[in-house]
């Protein structure tokens, strides 16, 4: 089953680090959110905006099911994906589902640049960011859980960090595909 799906709340690293660890074990890379956007022309935001959550948590659903059909590839699910329909029973069929598991301090640190393209953390203050991230992730964790593995995801801030947890990754996802790609 040589598929494996990245969960975790938003800033874990699920895009940066699949890319390269897609890389390292020869898999497709396949970011879910990008693959929303290509096939309806429309950013995450603008899907949000427009539709609303509920229909784009349908349109997640029905790309998930869509992608989880391809082999060999490394997919990046969004942060919401796990905790929607029947979207983690079903990545757990199709195959490896990691844990990117970070602590809500790093995921502040990391979200508070990066939150103008998340439409549900646009616009909120430091303090209410720390909240809402803390309050969700709270709720999303047992989701999270779920996961075939758990993978500490606290050290992508430098190269030196990312490639590190790039190696780590690899060798236990290896380890759990049994077969050899190196
Ligand atoms: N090149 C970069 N420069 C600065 N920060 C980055 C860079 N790449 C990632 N990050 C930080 O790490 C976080 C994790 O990124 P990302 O892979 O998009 O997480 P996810 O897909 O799990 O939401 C980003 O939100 C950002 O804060
Ligand atoms: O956590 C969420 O509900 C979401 C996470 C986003 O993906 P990232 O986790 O890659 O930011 C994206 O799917 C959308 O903005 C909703
Ligand atoms: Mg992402």
């Amino acid at each position: 089953m040589k598929r494996i799906f990245l969960v975790g709340y938003m800033g874990a690293g699920k895009t940066t680090l699949g890319k390269l660890l897609a890389d390292r074990l020869n898999f497709e890379f396949i970011d879910l959110d990008l693959y929303i956007e290509n096939r309806y022309h429309k950013t995450v935001g603008s899907i949000f905006a427009e539709k609303g959550e509920e229909e784009f948590r349908l349109i997640e659903n029905n790309m998930l099911h869509e992608v989880g059909e391809f082999e060999n590839v490394l997919i990046a699910t969004g942060g919401g994906t796990p905790c929607f329909h029947d979207n983690m029973e079903y990545m757990n069929r199709r195959g490896i589902t990691v844990y990117l598991k970070t602590t809500p301090e790093v995921l502040h640190r990391r979200l508070k640049i990066a939150k103008g393209k998340r439409p549900l953390l646009k616009g909120k203050s430091d303090q209410e960011l720390m909240d809402f991230i803390c309050m969700n992730l709270e709720r999303r964790s047992p989701m999270y859980e779920k996961s075939v593995l758990v993978f500490n995801a606290d050290k992508l801030d430098t190269y030196e960090e990312l490639e590190h947890s790039v190696n780590l990754l690899a060798e236990l996802i290896l380890e759990r595909l049994g077969t050899d790609y190196r």
